[in-house]
């Protein structure tokens, strides 16, 4: 039980020389409390350790760890242990996921991997095991990402006819012999740095397929209940039905020269949904089309539409419209301009003329006295917001790490493309998860810059922009680019921690995300921040601290000591260097094996 699982918890760190504190109170809570340590939902026990870089020096003291008889997750990674691998580690049935990479560990490995049925991530890379890889591996039937790198293990590679192995690191070992059939799936480098001979194939990149590693048995549930999400879908239908119905009986009443009725009751109204746009008293009637728009269509065609609500923005409302040609476009009808035709003009010109691959194009605006819109290409994956805090679990795909980073590296180089306009002033003033989106390579791509400065100041309590926002944004027609710096911080925070900036707690506590990060980093607890739905990649704990580190630098307080946004895409292209997206890697102290992305189709 959960007091015997204490009681081993707390003779393990009495009894292993550690260098950092642990906050392991026999006085405080094991669950949420004691660093590191996860327990199950009904807290009865626990299921993950996690103590990487403690600064541990010794072996581990048996009948400790192993009596944690409900383990599921044990990372001791960076540390200094010695010592052989534990024989008592027998009795953790339930280990899953094991991380013993850069310790001090020797000897052979232990037999018997079978017992551990449930083995879905084994990284034992770097330390000093020797003797040869145990038959017993091919059990391991769940076995998904395997790293046994930079060892001194020998004899032959056993055929590892594994189904499930995604991921696999035997290089710089001393194995002999040659590739077995199964495992010439692989590409060279994962063998390189043995005495292995290699067929002479071309040479393939250490790119591993995305993994498709299933996932940890016990996950939170999170996001909407079915149930919000399914009233959500219901509300939204029934908005655009309602929407196309009246766009059938404004058009045919239109038709019935009634145009001055309705003008009047849409500047009465307000912003009701009914219809994409509303008649207008503008003479042209014409949507002003950029350059190399190849869209062919007016406002006629766009009242035709068929339409469908997308959502309630802070600047208006966003609908998809799917014109009679199938052309799908969305059109953001914006309220509260606070600026005359010209200024707008002015501004959308700026924001058109913007052609980059991580920022949505603007194809098109039309203003006059009565309705304000922009015409953007409609992105059918949706938002990033949509994709990470969508239902979760069911059929939702959950986003991987590659994807996280991709999506951090494209909406860093197209934030820092838009700061660039404007002799180097112009500002997005609006970045949030929901305006970003994924462009054809998968690269994030950012929606919906330059309204703030045009746009009437924002009510101050309620705006779902507000996680978002800089502390010193008073109002948001004073954003500027260190806000926008801020306000990209708080989506990196997003894109590792998985929770929304501002989001409630089972108590209906509210959490702002910043201030969450900050205290359990505070704590010296870094890895509990990331994103259950991480946990399932291996080798990715490293770039993932890096990414915290960098959004922490954009979060700061003070907008002068934030970084800018050509520096933030440079520290990110450090984390993953692009000069080697594409080349293999050496395979010696290279702890990823998470594929690189490839080129990431940078500004010229
Ligand atoms: N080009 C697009 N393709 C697909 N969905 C879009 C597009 N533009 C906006 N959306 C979605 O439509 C919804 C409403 O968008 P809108 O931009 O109006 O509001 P928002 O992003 O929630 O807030 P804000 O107005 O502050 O940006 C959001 O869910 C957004 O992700």
């Amino acid at each position: 039980d959960l007091g015997e699982d204490r009681q081993a918890l707390l003779e393990f760190v009495k009894k292993l020389p550690h260098s950092r504190s642990l906050n392991w109170k026999e006085s405080s809570p094991v669950c949420n409390n004691w660093t590191g340590v996860t327990c199950n939902e009904d807290r009865s026990r626990v299921i993950a350790v996690r103590l990487p870089g403690v600064g541990f020096q010794g072996s581990i003291p048996p009948s400790t760890l192993s009596r944690l008889s409900a383990l599921q997750v044990l990372s001791l990674r960076s540390n200094g242990i010695t010592g052989g691998f534990p024989d008592d580690f027998f009795n953790l049935k339930n280990l899953s996921f094991l991380y013993l990479q850069y310790n001090k560990l020797s000897g052979p490995l232990p037999a018997n991997f079978s017992v551990w049925h449930n083995l879905t991530i084994v990284n034992l890379s770097n330390n000093r095991f020797n003797g040869s890889i145990p038959s017993s591996f091919l059990n391991l039937t769940r076995l998904a990402a395997l790293n046994l790198a930079n060892n001194s293990l020998s004899g032959e590679i056993p055929d590892l006819n594994l189904p499930s192995l995604q991921q696999l690191n035997l290089s710089n070992n001393n194995f002999t012999g040659s590739i077995p059939m199964s495992l010439r799936r692989f590409p060279n480098s994962v063998f390189a740095g043995n005495n292995i001979p290699f067929e002479s194939s071309p040479p393939v990149s250490p790119v591993l397929a995305p993994s498709t590693v299933p996932s940890p048995n016990s996950r939170n549930a999170r996001g909407l209940s079915e149930a919000a999400v399914l009233g959500i879908i219901i509300a939204a239908s029934i908005l655009g039905l309602v929407a196309f119905v009246f766009l059938i009986i404004v058009y045919c009443s239109r038709k019935k020269s009634k145009e001055d009725e309705y003008s009047a009751k849409f500047q009465k109204g307000g912003m009701s949904p009914e219809k994409v746009v509303s008649r207008t008293q503008d003479a042209n009637n014409r949507l002003t089309f950029f350059e190399g728009c190849s869209y062919a269509f007016d406002l006629e065609d766009l009242l035709r539409a068929s339409a469908e609500v997308l959502g309630k923005g802070t600047f208006g409302m966003a609908y998809k419209a799917v014109l009679e040609d199938a052309t799908t476009v969305v059109v953001k009808r914006l309220k509260e301009v606070n600026v005359g035709k010209r200024d707008f003009e002015q501004q959308m010109e700026v924001v058109g003329s913007i052609k980059h691959e991580n920022v949505v194009e603007l194809k098109a605006f039309y203003y006059s006295k009565d309705e304000k819109l922009m015409v953007y290409d409609y992105y059918s994956q949706g938002s990033v917001s949509a994709m990470l805090h969508g239902k979760r679990g069911g059929d939702r795909i959950p986003l991987d790490w590659e994807t996280r980073m991709r999506i951090a590296i494209g909406a860093a180089r197209g934030i820092a493309r838009i700061h660039t306009e404007n002799a180097g002033k112009f500002v997005h003033g609006n970045i949030k998860s929901s305006n970003i989106f994924l462009n054809s390579q998968r690269y994030g791509c950012v929606s919906d810059l330059g309204l703030s400065t045009i746009m009437s100041p924002l009510a101050p309590p309620i705006s779902r922009a507000a996680g978002y926002r800089a502390p010193e944004v008073t109002d948001t027609r004073k954003a500027a680019q260190p806000s926008d710096v801020y306000s990209f911080g708080v989506v990196l925070l997003e894109l590792l921690t998985g929770k929304s900036p501002i989001h409630t707690t089972g108590g209906d506590e509210i959490i702002h995300l910043v201030r969450w990060v900050h205290s359990v980093v505070r704590e010296e607890w870094t890895a509990e921040v990331f994103d259950v739905e991480l946990m399932r990649y291996p080798n990715i704990e490293e770039e993932m601290v890096e990414m915290l580190q960098i959004a922490m630098s954009c979060v700061v307080r003070m907008p002068d000591q934030r970084p800018k946004m050509s520096d933030v895409v440079k520290m990110i292209e450090n984390v993953r260097q692009p000069e080697t997206e594409n080349q293999p890697s050496s395979g010696k102290g290279s702890e990823s094996s998470t594929p690189p992305p490839p080129a990431m189709g940078r500004e010229s």
